[in-house]
């Protein structure tokens, strides 16, 4: 379903507006349907003179831009977005569940298969991300949403323009995914996705990042890759976190390779059809 077409300017009068959903960092969301479809998104609600003006047009127009062309069943839609005199709106695909890192705080950890679902699912959007050129930089459970049936939605808050944040908060949340030549200032590429899935796929199984700590402590024990696995976490999953947490981004595991590996084909493997198993069968 598409929102109304794009030609026509958009403006509120188009959507009943529905309950609150959350106060996201920089503005209110709100649950909303397109009066003329009855489609449901999510509209998120910027005051601008929270927002450096000027630049958040060119920056809203090309997010708007790179994100129309991203179709992907795991990376949530941002589809259009229009302004009044006071604020901006954002029209953005409606995730059904909600956020990602509640679900983590609540159940303290994940299962490994629930953890392996998660991992195949980002891989598969990343995957297409890289294909398309573009680097996420900001894997982490907050920036993770879940479908109506359960899947995740990877989402970009892409906060680049806004106001100046409570910068502690906002750098020391991020710390804790940042790979080490990105701390260190370095040229970074696509590769630092894979090493933020490494952390993600950490605290799914442990329920804390792997190099949590001060945020002093986090920077010198990111760079010395210090960080242990705890025992009751599989072999399996031991495997590929070291392979995804590897100081030189080159020997970092390729994405097509984290979806075949053995920890998420055990967990992940599509149930066979009958066909299918009789086929193997006759194999055997
Ligand atoms: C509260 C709850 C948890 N919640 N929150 C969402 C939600 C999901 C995604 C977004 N995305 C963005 O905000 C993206 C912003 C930009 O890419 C951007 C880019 C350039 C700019 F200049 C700017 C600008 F803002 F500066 F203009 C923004 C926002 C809310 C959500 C949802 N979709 N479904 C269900 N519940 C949901």
């Amino acid at each position: 379903p598409q929102v109304s077409s794009n030609t026509k300017p958009m403006h509120l009068g188009m959507f009943e507006i529905g309950r609150p959903l959350g106060k996201g960092k920089f503005g209110r969301v709100y649950l909303a349907k397109e009066r003329k479809t009855g489609f449901v998104c999510a509209l998120k609600v910027l005051h601008k003179n929270e927002l450096q003006t000027g630049r958040v047009e060119t920056q809203l127009r090309r997010e708007v831009e790179i994100q129309s062309n991203l179709r992907h069943p795991n990376i949530l839609r941002l589809f259009g977005h229009f302004h009044d005199s006071k604020r901006v709106f954002l029209i953005i695909e409606f995730a059904g569940r909600g956020e990602l890192y509640k679900m983590l705080r609540k159940a303290g950890s994940f299962s490994e298969p629930r953890a392996a679902s998660y991992v195949a699912q980002m891989a598969s959007a990343l995957s297409y991300l890289h294909k398309k050129h573009v680097i996420h930089r900001d894997i982490k459970p907050e920036n993770i949403l879940v479908g109506s049936h359960g899947e995740i939605k990877l989402s970009d808050f892409g906060w680049s323009v806004h106001a100046p944040t409570n910068r502690r908060t906002t750098l020391c949340g991020t710390l804790d995914y940042l790979p080490p030549e990105m701390l260190r200032g370095d040229s970074h590429g696509e590769k630092v996705d894979l090493w933020s899935l490494g952390v993600l796929m950490y605290e799914f199984l442990c329920g804390n990042a792997p190099f949590e700590d001060t945020p002093i402590e986090t920077q010198k024990r990111i760079v010395k890759l210090n960080f242990k696995i705890p025992d009751f976490v599989s072999a399996e999953a031991k495997d590929l976190i070291t392979r995804l947490l590897r100081l030189d981004p080159e020997k970092r595991l390729p994405l097509d390779q984290v979806a075949q590996h053995p920890w998420i084909l055990k967990h992940c493997s599509k149930p066979q059809t009958a066909r299918e198993k009789q086929r193997n069968n006759h194999q055997r």
